[in-house]
């Protein structure tokens, strides 16, 4: 019998300003082995505070009890761009490289893809100052307090970031040159915050896919840090065993980081994008009036760290060699996510499921 494999923990509490070279070394060790892997971790010490990160999900929870007409006077536009305010359930459908590839999505302008619906609502937010994603907020006066405490957060999150940047430089073995080559690439305002839930739904639809929580695929960006409730669900596919997926149970103080494509390009294929997907939790929660199990509502907050969209994306000299040599074209950001994101919103979005 297969043995079913766990998800790896980082310290990166090291790469605090008072951290010890010793100390930083062997954390960038343990995440290099994570991200060469399996392309995930847990991370600890990743220093974001415990009590932000609470009223941050009471914001969410505040935000999901809003009622369905409160939370459109924040609507996503139709089309992926800008990627910014309220999603309702069943607007944004994500999918694989592969299958966002295939010839019955090229053929149906991706209707193809949205035969199973995504059931969760998601709220996007960016950096104030990114004038090409401009933010899509709630009018003041529906949840006060709102914009103002996620502005700070976002920035908060970009803090958490840098440390980690800090710390896979020094497990990828850039050179000074090349890590601030990768900190001018990451000024944090292409970065994106997103507030996700999931409500709660029938087992059996999500067991036999009539809808989904959201299907398995890669994130684009250079990495994701995730926060998660108690809920579960969150897997990872084992790049060993293709098709086989890790449940990456919540842990307290933890946050869940994935590699996206862009540092994959970065480091040459050293580190691993992972695919990763949101199914059922471990258990239901309760049963619903026609006694059907009920999986329980789920609430999580990602963080994409990006490069700025203009700014090109190349393979980082200290990863190439004779032996691996570049196996990535350059590309920009934007284009890139572009052509990855593009049946994510229909052209004309449609009603709620
Ligand atoms: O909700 C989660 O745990 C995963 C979210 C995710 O993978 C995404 O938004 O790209
Ligand atoms: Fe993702």
């Amino acid at each position: 019998m297969a043995v079913q494999k766990s998800i790896p923990i980082v310290d990166l509490s090291a790469f605090c300003t008072e951290g010890k070279t010793e100390s930083r070394l062997e954390s960038a060790r343990a995440l290099y082995q994570s991200c060469h892997d399996l392309g995930f971790v847990q991370i600890l010490g990743h220093g974001v505070d415990t009590e932000l990160l609470r009223e941050a999900f009471d914001w969410s929870e505040k935000l999901y009890s809003l009622s369905h007409d409160d939370k459109m006077k924040a609507p996503h536009p139709d089309g992926p761009v800008p990627h910014r305010g309220y999603s309702h359930p069943g607007l944004e459908k994500v999918y694989s490289e592969a299958e966002g590839n295939s010839k019955d999505a090229i053929e149906t302008d991706g209707d193809s893809l949205r035969q199973v619906k995504d059931f969760k609502e998601s709220y996007e937010i960016g950096s104030e100052e990114n004038s090409a994603q401009q933010n899509i907020w709630l009018p003041e006066e529906v949840l006060p307090g709102f914009r103002s405490f996620m502005t700070d957060f976002f920035w908060e999150l970009d803090r958490a970031a840098r440390r980690i940047l800090e710390a896979v430089s020094l497990a990828l073995g850039l050179t000074e040159v090349e890590k601030g080559h990768l900190f001018d690439l990451h000024s944090g305002h292409n970065n994106q915050l997103r507030l996700l839930h999931y409500p709660p739904i029938p087992t059996e639809k999500l067991r036999r896919q009539v809808v989904a929580r959201m299907p398995a695929h890669c994130d684009w960006s250079t990495f994701t840090m995730l926060f998660q409730d108690d809920c579960g669900g969150l897997e990872f596919e084992d790049p060993n065993n293709p098709g086989s997926f890790v449940p990456a149970a919540p842990t307290t103080g933890a946050l869940a980081l994935n590699i996206g494509d862009m540092l994959q390009r970065f480091s040459n294929d050293v580190f691993l994008s992972a695919s990763h997907r949101v199914t059922l939790p471990p258990q239901a929660a309760s049963t619903n009036h026609m006694h059907e199990a009920v999986t329980r509502q789920r609430f999580s907050i990602p963080y994409f760290v990006a490069p700025d969209a203009d700014k090109t994306v190349s393979c980082f000299s200290s990863c190439v060699n004779d032996e691996h040599p570049m196996k990535f074209e350059p590309v920009s950001f934007a284009e890139y996510g572009a052509s990855i994101s593009r049946y994510q919103y229909k052209r004309k979005a449609t009603a709620a499921v």
